[in-house]
């Protein structure tokens, strides 16, 4: 019988979809040192538990666990099926069937995550009929996925109201109101989701395997959601509630990273003797970062796209969350990590000499902004020494990743007290001031980065010798505002706050 009692023992990677599981899947095999007839070398995904249903009675998790017999060899019963994740129906079923399982999962930047399940879905469709596969672009893609979630999860909705034509609105009020799972009844208070929230998302197969979806009249059985998948955070406390220390959580740029790191840790994690990776099993450990599909530079989501930057605000907050629970996993997502929060960063005196130092948590902001922190004195102060060698004042720009930024000016060496913070502010956009059109697309580049983009501008203005000229309140407000960003969809920028190229014409980037 599987799990612990003939000692088979079980080890699954359960997820995240697109988030580099095969990589996970082949690294663990090799960890677990498992001959290449062990049944898993085969198959990768077993789809076991959304084949069956293993969560009622004792005959059912009997039943399951002769079934899955047939899997194990080698003392190991090894899956690698990414749907487990997202599934409350199998979070029951595994936790009933197999409780004393190891889980392993990858995370990966929900917005590249969404992009890659959408690319996948460009190669064709798995409905023999239709052979084209989904045919709409990804921003499109995305504005119908959230319209969808707006109207089955959202409470504007619920209470009747008008679905908002911006899809920035819209993907704060999705983020607000999604509730991650479907769940089965019974399961749901244990999932800490409402009744009603568990239907938001309907049946997890139907929506990602035929999404009821119609193009110009035609079926597209290829529409698949690619949003929902991105809310991880919950989900990751049920399984870890349920399964506790048994629960390996890994970040795909890690993985890809170190495989023989990988392999290591996974070892320590299920308790099994250390091993040095040499000779053979290095050079396999090796080639499998290397073998499979990668694709680090091609089919990547454009930077300061519009779905970029409607996603950005989709997942702000999942992403703060998360990153609560697995920081250093969330600070290896480019996207989301502006400079450490714990950095200053951006000192910049006039003469071009940058300084970065260290900060320590202010409890004054702490209280209501996780993560923010301030300037030590003694940063200040080397700040202010090195500034005055160089006869120039003193700009700090302060920001955490969650795009609350910090302006502080130092203007003398002797009076630090004398801090100037011009506000906290949002960095989606830094406005009033004419830049070059090379100095706008540098900073449009960065503006899904966070705050680099007001830090790039703070020096640039600096260069320029000019004045600081912030719109703070008009920066806040734009924070939540995509669609003003100059990243509208297929079609040129509104006239407000419009890019002048280098001539000062008009561009439509
Ligand atoms: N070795 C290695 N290095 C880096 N990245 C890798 C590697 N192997 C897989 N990948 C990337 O992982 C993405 C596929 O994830 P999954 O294997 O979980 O996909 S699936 O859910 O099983 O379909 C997929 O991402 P995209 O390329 O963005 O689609 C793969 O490129």
């Amino acid at each position: 019988m599987t799990d612990d009692a003939n000692r088979t023992r079980s080890a699954l990677v359960i997820g995240v979809q697109k988030a580099g599981t095969t990589l996970l899947h082949a690294v663990l095999l090799l960890a677990l040192r498992l001959p290449n007839t062990h049944p898993a070398y085969r198959t990768k995904e077993l789809h076991f538990f959304e084949d069956n249903d293993c969560s009622g009675s004792h005959r059912d998790t009997v039943h399951c666990k002769q079934l899955l017999d047939q899997y194990a060899s080698d003392g190991w019963l090894v899956d690698g099926s990414p749907d487990y994740f997202q599934n409350a129906h199998i979070w029951g079923s595994l936790h009933f069937t197999l409780p004393r399982a190891a889980l392993l999962i990858t995370l990966r930047d929900p917005v590249d995550r969404a992009y890659a399940a959408w690319a996948q879905n460009q190669k064709g469709s798995l409905v023999p009929t239709e052979p084209s596969g989904d045919l709409r672009s990804f921003d499109r893609a995305v504005r119908e996925e959230l319209e969808d979630l707006w109207h089955r999860c959202s409470d504007a909705a619920t209470a009747g109201a008008a679905r908002p034509a911006r899809a920035s609105d819209l993907a704060l009020q999705v983020a607000a109101s999604i509730q991650p799972w479907y769940a089965p009844k019974g399961a749901v208070a244990a999932l800490g989701i409402t009744e009603n929230g568990s239907q938001c998302l309907r049946h997890w197969r139907r929506d990602w395997l035929r999404w009821n979806y119609h193009t110009n009249g035609t079926w597209c059985g290829s529409c698949k959601q690619y949003l929902a998948r991105g809310f991880v955070t919950d989900k990751l406390a049920a399984w870890e509630r349920s399964f506790g220390g048994s629960v390996l959580v890994l970040g795909m740029e890690g993985v890809v990273a170190d495989t023989p790191a990988t392999a290591s840790r996974i070892r320590r994690f299920l308790g099994l003797p250390t091993v040095q990776w040499s000779g053979e099993s290095l050079a396999a450990l090796s080639a499998i970062a290397r073998r499979t599909s990668w694709h680090p530079a091609a089919r990547r989501l454009k930077a300061a796209s519009w779905s970029d930057g409607v996603l950005s605000i989709l997942y702000r907050e999942e992403v703060r969350r998360l990153w609560m629970r697995v920081p250093a996993i969330v600070d290896s997502w480019a996207r989301w990590s502006g400079p450490d929060d714990s950095t200053v960063d951006g000192f910049t005196c006039e003469a071009g000499v940058n300084y970065v130092g260290r900060c320590v948590p202010d409890s004054h902001n702490s209280a209501n902004k996780p993560g923010c922190r301030t300037m030590s004195a003694q940063t200040r102060r080397s700040c202010q020494e090195l500034c005055v060698r160089h006869g120039a004042s003193c700009v700090a720009v302060v920001y955490n990743k969650w795009r609350q930024c910090y302006l502080k000016a130092e203007r003398s060496p002797t009076t630090h007290e004398s801090v100037r913070q011009y506000g906290t502010v949002g960095c989606s956009r830094v406005v009033e001031g004419e830049y070059t059109r090379t100095e706008r697309q540098a900073a449009a580049g960065q503006v899904a980065a966070g705050c680099t983009a007001l830090s790039f501008l703070v020096a640039a203005v600096l260069a320029k010798g000019r004045r600081l000229n912030i719109n703070v309140t008009g920066l806040f407000r734009r924070m939540h505002d995509a669609d003003t960003l100059g990243l509208q969809e297929a079609r040129c920028p509104a006239k407000e706050g419009s890019v002048r190229d280098d001539k000062g014409r008009d561009e439509c980037t």
